[in-house]
């Protein structure tokens, strides 16, 4: 299994790598999904999941701990090319900004590009320093149901409307200068951690005579 660590930046020298950064509360096939369409669509080497020690907008709450999901990961994406990673640990992080400018600085002859379902496009300017995102690192976005539409019509998306790429030129993306983005209308998943977290809670409590757990 590939691992990634600072020190590692000769291997990945001249690779195209995306980031499928996430809290992977647990990780399911939504993520692997997108992932496989990333490789494909934007030419990637590798794609990287940056399992986040802890989303700065999501509550400690319900949040499995980093070693749970980071084995998660390793059960769902069953794939050479994707590498499941707590490297957002290593380097201090928790704000994809400072991720970002991190990873640059440690791997600069590597080409990143930026991941995420179509409801963090939506999110995104509630993130810190988040037109630093946009404007250090190309962004693939990916169809999710229901927030495809909606994401296209918010802040993002109009921010950056003049910088986003035609589906057909998305191979060339991860060498683009940034600001660079492109919206794919991929086939829908529809898989979540929070409905796979509630079924599990009502099994949970099920098994356990209906009473809470
Ligand atoms: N079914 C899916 N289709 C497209 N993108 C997805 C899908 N599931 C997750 N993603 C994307 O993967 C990244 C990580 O997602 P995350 O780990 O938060 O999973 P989630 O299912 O959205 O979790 P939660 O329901 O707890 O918020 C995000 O960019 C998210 O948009
Ligand atoms: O930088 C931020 O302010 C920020 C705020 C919220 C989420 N993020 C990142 O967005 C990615 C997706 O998070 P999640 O929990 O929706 O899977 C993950 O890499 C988080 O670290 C980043």
């Amino acid at each position: 299994m590939k691992r990634v660590h600072l020190y590692s930046g000769r291997f990945w020298a001249g690779r195209k790598v995306g980031l499928l950064g996430g809290s992977f509360n647990p990780a399911h096939d939504g993520h692997r999904h997108i992932s496989l369409l990333a490789l494909k669509l934007l030419g990637l080497d590798y794609v990287w999941w940056l399992v986040s020690p802890q989303n700065p907008l999501k509550s400690t709450r319900d949040m499995a701990s980093l070693e749970e999901r980071l084995v998660s990961g390793q059960l769902v994406a069953r794939h050479p090319r994707i590498v499941v990673t707590d490297i957002e640990c290593e380097l201090d992080t928790r704000f994809t900004a400072q991720t970002l400018a991190g990873l640059h600085g440690h791997f600069p002859q590597t080409r990143f590009v930026w991941l995420m379902g179509a409801d963090n496009l939506t999110q995104i300017p509630r993130w810190q320093n988040w037109t630093r995102i946009f404007a250090s690192t190309p962004v693939a976005v990916f169809s999710r149901p229901p927030y495809s539409l909606s994401a296209l019509h918010g802040k993002a998306a109009q921010r950056y409307r003049c910088r986003r790429v035609g589906q057909n030129r998305a191979r060339g993306l991860p060498a683009m200068e940034p600001p660079a983005w492109v919206f794919f209308q991929n086939p829908l998943h529809p898989a979540s951690a929070t409905e796979i977290r509630k079924r599990r809670a009502q099994a949970a409590a099920a098994a356990s005579g209906g009473q809470p757990v």
